[in-house]
């Protein structure tokens, strides 16, 4: 007798693969192998940014109150009593209708208040004129404008990017606190998988699963052991999964979840005494997608057909690996769309559909990226972007407003909302 699955919402499964992560501890690492790793500290200002009154321009430095009643018709002239390269301080104070030529970046020297750009100037022998007054403050970049000392700037949990990695260099983190990453395991099951370089014959099909999931721990910046196809064969299958949940922080399977005679997942993990948080998502494609737990550790099991793969990986795998890590934006970024396609079929399940989002005359529009089914592989290699399409409707059409999830975003965000 097959066994009846009782499917749940996306959004509870999801909540249940969170409820069950474990946090994975932290290291201290090279500032500069930091990108993409996840903050373990707050960046909090260790000093003023800039640390200094500074030059934002190339021009003069003078003080304002020798500018008034500057115009075109009188025309004040300033001596310069010396230049200032960024790097450098000036070391004299600056007297009546006296000017440093100072550089972007350099610090303001004593008693000046005031920069004039070079283009605001007219150079003369040994000096410039002004044309206008200036005010006090005016041109001047201020200590403390950008960041004030003990601010906090970035939250523990946030994805280090090359802008986080800028913030954490100008206050001196030669090295960074930062949450150490989990190791993949990924097994591919099925007897009829060839490897990608293997000739096609007859009943058998290139592995693509394998290769696609390590594409998107890349994209991640994890790292995994491969343990390559396993045959449709319990015994054989129960001792690659054991070993490779005992050498890895989690374990991806593709395939193998379903109902069929040769779906072992099930049993393997019944063998394992893994508990199976669910096995069947109310989502098209990936309903089979089933997480298990074993001890501290995830098993994965995604379905064998590509899309339902992918599309179990980013629902589900990914923020499971970011929240392991800590991160507090964990979810794809979603935007609102206009359908640029009907889609009729109707939906007992939530339909994620993947599309390519463009920005158009009347606003952002999602079409879908051709052959949707869960067995589809060519629409897997286009698209930016998953289309939501909530469960119960009768169908959508054209110009219909629409969720979308961005696929491949650097940052997500900290809710999920589907
Ligand atoms: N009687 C039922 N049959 C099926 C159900 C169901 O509810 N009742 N669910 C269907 C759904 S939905 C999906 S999705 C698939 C899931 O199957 P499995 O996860 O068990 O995966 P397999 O049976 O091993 O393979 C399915 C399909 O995918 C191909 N495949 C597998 N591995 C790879 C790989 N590494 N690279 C490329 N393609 C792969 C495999 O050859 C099959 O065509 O079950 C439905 N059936
Ligand atoms: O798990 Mo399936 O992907 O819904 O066709
Ligand atoms: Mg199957």
């Amino acid at each position: 007798m097959v066994e009846i699955r009782k499917p749940i919402p996306v959004a509870e499964a999801v909540g249940l693969v969170m409820e069950h992560v474990k946090p994975i501890g932290t290291e201290i690492i090279d500032l500069e192998q930091s990108y993409g790793r996840v903050l373990a500290e707050p960046i909090i200002a260790r000093h003023d940014v800039p640390p200094f009154d500074r030059s934002p321009y190339d021009g003069f430095a003078i003080r304002s109150l020798d500018s008034k009643g500057a115009s075109g018709n009188n025309r004040i002239p300033f001596s310069v009593i010396g230049e200032i390269g960024a790097g450098y301080l000036g070391d004299k104070p600056i007297g009546e209708k006296e000017a440093y030529r100072i550089m972007t970046g350099a610090q303001i020297p004593g008693n000046a208040d005031a920069v004039v750009m070079l283009e605001q100037s007219s150079e003369t022998e040994g000096g410039f004129t002004l044309r206008k007054p200036f005010e006090d403050g005016e041109n001047i970049s201020y200590k403390g404008e950008d960041a004030k000392e003990g601010e906090l700037l970035i939250e523990a949990g946030s994805l280090i990017h090359p802008g986080t990695i800028a913030l954490l260099a100008t206050f001196g983190y030669a090295q960074v606190k930062v949450a150490k990453r989990p190791v993949a395991g990924i097994l591919s099951t099925g007897t009829e998988l060839l490897e990608v370089g293997d000739e096609l014959v007859p009943g058998k099909i290139r592995n693509s699963n394998g290769p696609m999931i390590k594409g998107q721990l890349n994209r991640m910046g994890i790292s995994y052991r491969s343990y390559g196809m396993a045959v449709d064969d319990l015994d054989a299958c129960t001792s690659i999964v054991k070993q490779a949940i005992a050498e890895t922080d989690f374990l991806i399977t593709t395939g193998g979840v379903s109902v069929g005679d040769y779906d072992y997942l099930p049993a393997i993990y019944e063998r394992l005494g893994a508990k199976v948080l669910f096995n069947k998502v109310a989502m098209r494609p990936g309903s089979v997608t089933t997480v298990a737990v074993l001890g501290n550790k995830f098993l994965f099991g995604l379905s064998g057909n590509p899309s339902a793969c992918f599309t179990g990986f980013e629902l589900l795998v990914r923020p499971a690996i970011l929240a392991i890590m800590g991160g507090t934006a964990p979810y794809m970024p979603r935007m609102r769309a206009k359908l640029g396609e009907d889609f009729t079929k109707p939906n007992p399940f939530t339909r994620f559909i993947r599309a390519t989002w463009t920005f158009t005359e009347s606003g952002i529009q999602a079409v879908p990226a051709g052959f949707n089914k869960s067995n589809a592989v060519s629409s897997i290699a286009r698209g930016n972007c998953l289309i939501v399409l909530p469960s119960g409707t009768r169908g959508y059409a054209t110009g219909d407003a629409v969720d979308i999830l961005l696929l491949g975003s650097e940052q997500g965000v900290s809710e999920w909302t589907v």
